[in-house]
């Protein structure tokens, strides 16, 4: 009798493959996006480097569908983007995305905890109470949740944004320069729930950042160079991570 060894793999939550993205054209066309290829392991804090004007951004709207590939191909889970209409996109960034902005994005009128919700009852659901209490209980809302943003420091605030991008329960958060706006001490609370998010809840998260500090918080950081997908670092630490960065602006040079 034989038997079939499947081999143990993490699950992908999403991927592209060779994607092209360019903006303009003829004699100011820019690629930016030369043939990238990128998988997001489920349930970890995946953080992207790269020199400004890497396609970081671009990387990311593409994978979140907020824009739409040239070539090449991008999955979340099973799902084919490049196949889906706006329509669908839309759809699927309101049911499986979730995104903290480094502007925090806040609905100024409403209250922490109704901002928290508002994905939900966008969609007319409501949250579960169980999994309210626990993000609250894990971003240490708890006594600040009748409390508008006016009313909250950037770093409270950018706590209700990530509890708000997890509510949903999305496939994957995606997180853009998540602590822009923030000092060290706050940035450092919210990179911690992120990376709580990942290890203890499950949460695939993605996080574009300039910050070595905040890279070295993330399971593994990837870096890009030219629109591609150059180098990666598993475990990473500041120090390996600024020097990472040192030789590809070195050699971009
Ligand atoms: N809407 C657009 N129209 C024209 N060019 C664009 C557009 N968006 C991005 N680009 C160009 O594409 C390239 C990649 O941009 P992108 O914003 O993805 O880089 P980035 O790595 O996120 O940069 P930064 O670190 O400076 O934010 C850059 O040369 C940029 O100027």
């Amino acid at each position: 009798m034989t038997t079939t060894l499947t081999p143990t793999r993490t699950a992908v939550a999403a991927e592209a493959r060779a994607v092209v993205k360019t903006y303009g054209h003829g004699a100011v066309e820019v690629r930016a996006l030369d043939g990238a290829d990128l998988r997001i392991p489920a349930g970890q804090l995946t953080a992207v480097m790269g020199p400004s004007g890497s396609g970081k951004s671009t990387l990311m709207h593409v994978l979140a569908g907020l824009d739409t590939a040239d070539a090449g191909q991008v999955l979340l889970g099973e799902t084919d983007l490049t196949t889906l209409d706006e329509e669908a996109r839309t759809l699927l960034r309101r049911t499986r995305i979730g995104f903290v902005f480094q502007s925090f994005n806040l609905v100024p009128s409403l209250t922490a905890e109704e901002n928290i919700a508002l994905p939900l009852t966008l969609a007319g659901r409501k949250p579960d109470p169980t999994w309210l209490a626990r993000l609250v209980d894990v971003v240490g809302l708890a006594d600040r949740l009748t409390h508008r943003p006016s009313e909250l420091s950037g770093g409270q605030q950018q706590r209700v944004a990530v509890a708000r991008a997890l509510i949903a329960r999305p496939d994957i958060v995606f997180a853009d320069e998540p602590t822009g706006n923030l000092d060290s001490r706050a940035g450092d609370a919210v990179l911690g729930f992120l990376r709580h998010a990942a290890r203890e809840l499950g949460q695939t998260v993605v996080m574009v950042t300039h910050d070595p500090s905040a890279a070295a918080y993330a399971d593994r950081v990837v870096f890009l160079a030219d629109g591609r997908v150059v180098d990666e670092l598993p475990a990473p630490t500041r120090a390996a991570v600024l020097a990472t960065m040192a030789g590809l602006i070195a050699a971009g040079e």
